[in-house]
């Protein structure tokens, strides 16, 4: 399938490399010059990683300069392309005007797709686009975490959704079709209710970055890889978990827009990996070497769990 991703970012680069490891020709596209110019080498950073542990279904370096072409026009990006994928920035306005220049440039029948995290994408679209419009939303990086959060237009056929459900399955990831949108999918809202918690936290000054990842990875994190949060409680028993609610001794946090530590981060230019600093001190480490480690370490943990087989979720691995 002809894919065409506009952003090149954190995200859409990641995206380009997903669909060229699935056999895909994919064109790449970005309204800032430098974040095009820096997506080859991200992406073969990250190729050359998952070469390396065998997980780059045999695309080569030349292969992926072959796959995956970058393209200053718009109208040369998404010419004759079957999906467009718009991994942009999460600014509504900035979506609806993208889509708005997408509209006579596409082919009638490509599907539209948008990466967002959050946003209802579909009033943002031309209304004759709709037919054939779709949430996808991955989870960074997407070429090692496999969910794809998929949401039909309400005018979208399911059986187009589920086409493109078969189409990332033959690529080896695990689309989560979705009934009806809903701001954050599944995941996301989980997450979202989570970092609440952890903002707060540190806006209180009840723990810092680092005692917070520690709760997680020491406390959390292992159980939800075997067992998920429903499962767990099934272990936990759910007479505790009920009288747990019951008791009311937990009150999440205020609904906020805004958190003063990362508020702070920001005013300060700490933004995360890219910038070496973000919540925790990267110590002025390169960010491809950082975003190598944790690919490396992820996918050792992945085939770990692959061999394990998780206990919960979707495919009967109750064993
Ligand atoms: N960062 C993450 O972990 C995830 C982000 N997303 C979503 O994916 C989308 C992109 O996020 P990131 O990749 O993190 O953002 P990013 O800021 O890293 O990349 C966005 C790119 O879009 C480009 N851009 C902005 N306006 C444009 C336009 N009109 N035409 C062409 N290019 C344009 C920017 O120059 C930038 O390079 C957002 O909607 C975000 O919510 C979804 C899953 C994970
Ligand atoms: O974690 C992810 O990769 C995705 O859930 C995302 O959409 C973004 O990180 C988002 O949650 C940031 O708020």
């Amino acid at each position: 399938m002809k894919v065409s991703i506009i952003g090149a970012g954190l995200m859409g680069h990641a995206l380009a490399l997903v669909f060229a490891i699935g056999g895909h020709r994919v064109r790449l596209t970005d309204n800032n010059p430098a974040a095009l110019a820096r997506a080859p080498s991200l992406m073969e950073k990250a190729r050359a990683t998952l070469d390396g542990a065998g997980e780059a279904n045999g695309l080569t370096e030349a292969g992926l300069r072959e796959r995956v072409t970058l393209h200053e026009s718009l109208a040369e990006t998404v010419a004759d392309a079957g999906l467009v994928i718009e991994a942009i920035i999460e600014k509504p306005e900035v979506k609806r005007a993208l889509f708005a220049e997408l509209d006579p440039l596409m082919p009638a029948d490509t599907i539209l797709a948008s990466n967002t995290s959050y946003l209802d994408a579909f009033p943002l679209m031309p209304p004759g686009r709709l037919k054939r419009a779709i949430l996808m939303h991955w989870y960074t990086p997407p070429y090692l975490v496999d969910l794809v959060d998929l949401v039909g237009s309400p005018e979208c056929a399911p059986e187009l959704v589920e086409q493109v459900a078969a189409t990332l399955r033959a690529m080896g990831k695990v689309p989560l079709v979705m009934r009806r949108f809903l701001p954050g999918y599944l995941a996301n809202r989980i997450q979202s209710a989570l970092s609440g918690e952890c903002y707060r936290l540190m806006d209180e000054g009840y723990a810092t970055p680092q005692e917070i990842d520690a709760a997680i990875i020491h406390g959390l994190g292992l159980r939800l890889l075997l067992l998920g949060q429903m499962a767990k409680a099934d272990f936990t028993g759910l007479p505790l978990s009920a009288q747990a609610l019951a008791n009311g001794m937990y009150q999440p946090p205020p609904p906020r827009r805004n958190s003063e530590t990362l508020d702070r981060a920001l005013a300060e230019g700490h933004t995360g990996v890219m910038a070496g600093r973000g919540l925790y001190d990267w110590g002025g480490q390169d960010p491809e070497a950082l975003l190598a480690e944790r690919d490396r370490r992820l996918l050792a943990l992945k085939r770990a769990i692959k061999e394990i087989g998780p206990m919960a979720g979707l495919e009967d691995k109750k064993t």
